[in-house]
C-alpha cells in the first residue's frame, strides 16, 4: 500500500541558500511523525511545501496514489492537507466558535462538530471569546481545532506545544494519538519538545542545514551521534533543546 505522504528528492532554494536538499520522507496513515532539527534546519520550509505555501525547486510529493504537483494553499486544503503555523494565524476578531466554523465550511465533511473539537482541545467555555483575547497557548490549541475542522487526511503541526502548559501538552498528545489511531490521520509535527516527541511519535526525521541526517524511531535518532553533534553545534543537545 502507498504511504499517505511520500516525499522524494524535494529541494527548496532561496537564491543561493539550499533550505531543503533532496528530502525523502514517507508517512503512513495513522502515523505520527516528528520533523526535528536545530533552528534554521529547514523544517518549516518542508511544512510550507506540503501545504502549498512554498513552491518546490525540485522533487515530487504524493498523497496516497495522487501526485501532488505544485500546490497552492487552497488546492492543498481541498486535497485534505491541513496545517497550523509556528505563529498562530487566526481570525483575531472572530470568536473561538467562528474560527472553527469557518474551517468546517471549507468543503470537506467534518470529523467532529465544532463544539466537540473546541472541547477536545481544552477550550470549552471560551467559545464566545474573540480569538485575539486568548492566551498564546490557547491560540495554538484553537489552531489545532480549526485544522481538524477541515477534516484533513494529513495534519501538519508547526511547534504545536510551544507556549503550552504541561496539562495542555498532555491533553494535546492524547488528542493527537486518538485522531491518528481512530481516524487514521497522518500527522507530521515540527517540535522542539524532545519529551513529547519521544512519548508521542512513531517515527522521526532529523534535518540539519536542509539535509536529513537521521530517520527512524525517536529514541534511536535522538541518540544518534550525528544528531547530538548537530544540536551541540547549536549549543544544545536534543534533550536540552527545550525542557519538557
Ligand atoms: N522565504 C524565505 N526566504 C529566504 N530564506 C528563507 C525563507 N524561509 C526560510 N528561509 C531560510 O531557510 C532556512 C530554513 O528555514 P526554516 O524556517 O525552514 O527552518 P526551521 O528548521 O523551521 O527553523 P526554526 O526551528 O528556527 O523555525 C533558514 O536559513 C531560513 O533563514
Amino acid at each position: 500500500m502507498s504511504p499517505l505522504l511520500d516525499i522524494r528528492g524535494v529541494s527548496v532554494r532561496f537564491g543561493g541558500l539550499a533550505a531543503v536538499s533532496d528530502l525523502a520522507l514517507a508517512l503512513g496513515q495513522g502515523e505520527i511523525h516528528a520533523l526535528i532539527g536545530p533552528n534554521g534546519a529547514g523544517k518549516s520550509t518542508v511544512i510550507n511545501c506540503i501545504s502549498g505555501f512554498q513552491p518546490l525547486s525540485a522533487g515530487e510529493m504524493r498523497l496516497g496514489d495522487e501526485r501532488l504537483g505544485q500546490l497552492t494553499p487552497v488546492t492543498a486544503a481541498r486535497k485534505g492537507i491541513a496545517r497550523t503555523f509556528q505563529t498562530p494565524q487566526l481570525f483575531g476578531r472572530l470568536s473561538v466558535a467562528d474560527n472553527v466554523r469557518v474551517a468546517s465550511r471549507s468543503g470537506r465533511t467534518g470529523l467532529f462538530d465544532g463544539g466537540e473539537l473546541i472541547e477536545l482541545v481544552g477550550l470549552a467555555g471560551l467559545q464566545a471569546r474573540a480569538a485575539e483575547s486568548l492566551a498564546y497557548g490557547q491560540q495554538r490549541l484553537l489552531e489545532v481545532a480549526r485544522a481538524l475542522a477541515c477534516a484533513p487526511r494529513l495534519l501538519l503541526l508547526d511547534e504545536p506545544a510551544a507556549g503550552l502548559a504541561a496539562d495542555d501538552i498532555a491533553r494535546l498528545a492524547r488528542l493527537l494519538r486518538r485522531i491518528a489511531g481512530e481516524l487514521g490521520l497522518g500527522i507530521l509535527l515540527v517540535e522542539h519538545n524532545v519529551g513529547l516527541v519521544k512519548r508521542l511519535c512513531d517515527q522521526a526525521t532529523v534535518m540539519h542545514h536542509g539535509l536529513v541526517i537521521a530517520s527512524g524511531s525517536p529514541a534511536a535518532v535522538l541518540s544518534d551521534p550525528a544528531v547530538v553533534t548537530a544540536y551541540l553545534g547549536a549549543q544544545a543537545s536534543p534533550s536540552q533543546a527545550r525542557p519538557c
